[in-house]
């Protein structure tokens, strides 16, 4: 008689992780060398219009539509800002890379060709971005608003990561980054991103106004976070559907 084989041990535990999304590809984009970051509140908040381009953005809206999303409770936990949007959240450290480098956006954070960039060398781009950037959080969030979903007054804190490779890099986020897909072009009215700068604190002088960040289709925002990030918001969405990309600059620590 044949031995019996041993059956294989069925795998305990965690089910094994789903797949990444199938990301569509970045195309088409606009020339690095027609892009640039502009400071528009220095040291705070740095933005790239036409980032993504607007045949891009709608395609990956009707792609992100195909993703299991899931409304964020009203009720946050203690210390949480009341968020009330869709989101869906995965680790995929091959899209985060393919956001870094695949766009313009490593060439212009890092200064690699010149135009277009912010700080005239590497000690003044350190002190900018908070230290020497090795890419995006593979962290990767899509919010998606619709009529009467906002995100409340907050602020974002830094993460401590590692990102994977060989050797894996210990990495620090430093600086948000939203993505914009939608916006009054494409029917979404309202969602505006809010900062508020502090008052100084010495004097009577009245607080600042807030700095408003209008949506543009494309536009990608990056502000800084953690110890020093601005309180901000994302208003309330009147009409249409707000659509965002979100993950984080990340520094070597
Ligand atoms: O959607 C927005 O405009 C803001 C999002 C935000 O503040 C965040 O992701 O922390
Ligand atoms: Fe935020």
């Amino acid at each position: 008689m044949a031995p019996k084989r041993r059956a294989k041990a069925e795998p305990v535990g965690k089910a094994p992780p789903d797949p990444p999304p199938q990301w569509p590809l970045f195309s088409p984009l606009v020339p690095e060398a027609d892009l640039s970051l502009h400071e528009s509140l220095p040291g705070q908040i740095v933005t790239i219009s036409n980032f993504w381009t607007a045949t891009l953005c709608k395609h990956y809206v009707s792609f992100l539509q195909s993703l299991p999303l899931t409304t964020t409770p009203g009720k946050p936990k203690r210390g949480d800002a009341v968020r009330v949007n869709d989101r869906f959240q995965v680790d995929d450290p091959a899209f985060a890379e393919r956001l870094w480098k695949d766009t313009a956006l490593k060439n212009l954070v890092l200064g690699i060709n010149d135009d277009g960039t912010l700080g005239a060398n590497d000690a003044e781009r350190r002190a900018l971005w908070g230290g020497n950037v090795v890419g995006l959080n593979p962290n990767i969030r899509i919010y998606r608003y619709k009529k009467g979903q906002f995100f409340d007054q907050h602020y974002d804190d830094f993460n401590n990561i590692v990102l994977p490779g060989d050797p894996p890099k210990p990495a620090r986020t430093t600086w948000t980054l939203l993505l914009y897909l939608t916006a009054p072009a494409t029917g979404c009215i309202g969602g505006e991103t809010v900062f508020y700068p502090e008052a100084p604190k010495k004097g009577k002088a009245p607080a600042p106004e807030p700095f408003v960040v209008d949506l543009e289709v494309g536009l990608a925002l990056l502000h800084r976070h953690g110890a020093e990030c601005m309180l901000h918001e994302g208003r309330e969405v009147l009409e249409g559907e707000k659509w965002v990309i979100r993950s984080d600059l990340c520094v070597a620590r």
